[in-house]
């Protein structure tokens, strides 16, 4: 099956409301939600195509833009690369120009619409922030907590609770603490066994590989409405990560690192690779920070994940 290169646009306003357009009934996918965009047409780029189609579609001019995810999906009758990116800022104001209805919503209330099967992962790329922080081991919880409460005031939104060396009654109580901390403000992640997971509601779930492997022929393991992620080193972990469905991956070491010394590197060139062969959002790890964003964006990542990268001094 030929496969129709599109480009889609998430576009944010200034408030932060992501806009969406009602597919015509006649066309495919009819009648569902979408971002906005259209085909790609030969000898055109996709930042070309998004331009064209968002001029078209909603009168309005692109001035910044910067990709976001591509996802490659077939649908019985078609199959799909959907190339979007995430627009900023723009001029003119978005209209439904071929008479199709429009929406601004909340990047949170996403879910609660009915969009084609596709753009499941890009829903989840378009709620996710570009940096996620992992807290550094060793820590007295005290100590800890307050250097995440600084990392939240310098506007971190997804944080991972990492701990390894603790006991459970330990990470838990520092858990609670955390939620508390992260309440209204970002997301947190928690990483350590099933059972720990009960008590916090409001908290994801980060897999190691290790229990990737040990869940995944069973599918999700974990509510649809919870986030649910995974850290993948290499093409069969993040195989094992689309079949059990999680919201978004870790894909590390890019670079060396202090955490896990004298582990082989991915390197940029690879991870690149490997990304363009994932459909969900992926954060790159491993001896990367802030100044690593471009490039991690170019190859394809939703961004970049760090322990010390992001914690504060
Ligand atoms: N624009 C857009 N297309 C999507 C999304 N999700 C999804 O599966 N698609 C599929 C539906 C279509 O098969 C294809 C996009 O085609 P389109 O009908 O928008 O193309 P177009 O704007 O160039 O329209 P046309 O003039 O060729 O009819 O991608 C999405 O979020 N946005
Ligand atoms: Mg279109």
């Amino acid at each position: 099956m030929k496969c129709i290169h599109v480009a889609a646009a998430v576009i944010r306003s200034a408030d932060g409301r992501i806009l969406i357009a009602k597919r015509p009934l006649d066309k495919h996918q009819g009648g569902l939600w979408e971002f906005p965009g259209g085909k790609v047409e030969a000898g055109e780029s996709v930042e070309a195509a998004l331009a064209r189609e968002l001029v078209e579609e909603l009168g309005i001019r692109v001035t910044r833009a910067r990709p976001l995810i591509q996802v490659r999906h077939a649908y019985p009758d078609k199959q799909v690369l959907l190339d979007v990116w995430e627009v900023s800022a723009f001029e003119g104001e978005a209209h439904g120009a071929e008479g199709q209805p429009l929406a601004w919503v909340q990047a949170r209330d996403l879910p609660d619409y009915q969009f084609p099967a596709a753009n499941l992962p890009i829903i989840a790329a378009a709620r996710l922030p570009d940096r996620y922080l992992i807290t550094p081991e060793g820590l007295e919880p005290q100590v800890l907590l307050k250097g995440l409460k600084v990392a939240l005031d310098a506007g971190i939104r997804l944080v991972q609770l990492r701990a390894p060396a603790m006991f459970d009654a330990q990470y838990r109580d520092m858990a609670v603490d955390a939620v508390g901390l992260c309440a209204g403000r970002a997301q947190l992640m928690l990483k350590g066994p099933r059972e720990w997971l009960g008590d916090f509601p409001s908290a994801g779930w980060h897999l190691t590989a290790r229990q990737l492997r040990e869940y995944a022929g069973n599918g999700r393991p974990f509510p649809a409405q919870r986030w649910l992620a995974a850290s993948c080193h290499d093409a069969e972990e993040l195989q094992l990560a689309t079949l059990m469905g999680v919201d978004f991956v870790t894909l590390s070491p890019v670079q060396p690192t202090h955490s896990h010394p004298g582990t082989p590197v991915l390197g940029w060139a690879k991870s690149s690779t490997l990304l363009a062969g994932f459909n969900h959002p992926a954060y790159l790890l491993g001896g990367l920070g802030a100044d690593d964003l471009p490039p991690a964006l170019q190859a394809g990542a939703q961004g970049v994940a760090a322990i010390r990268g992001f914690w504060p001094d």
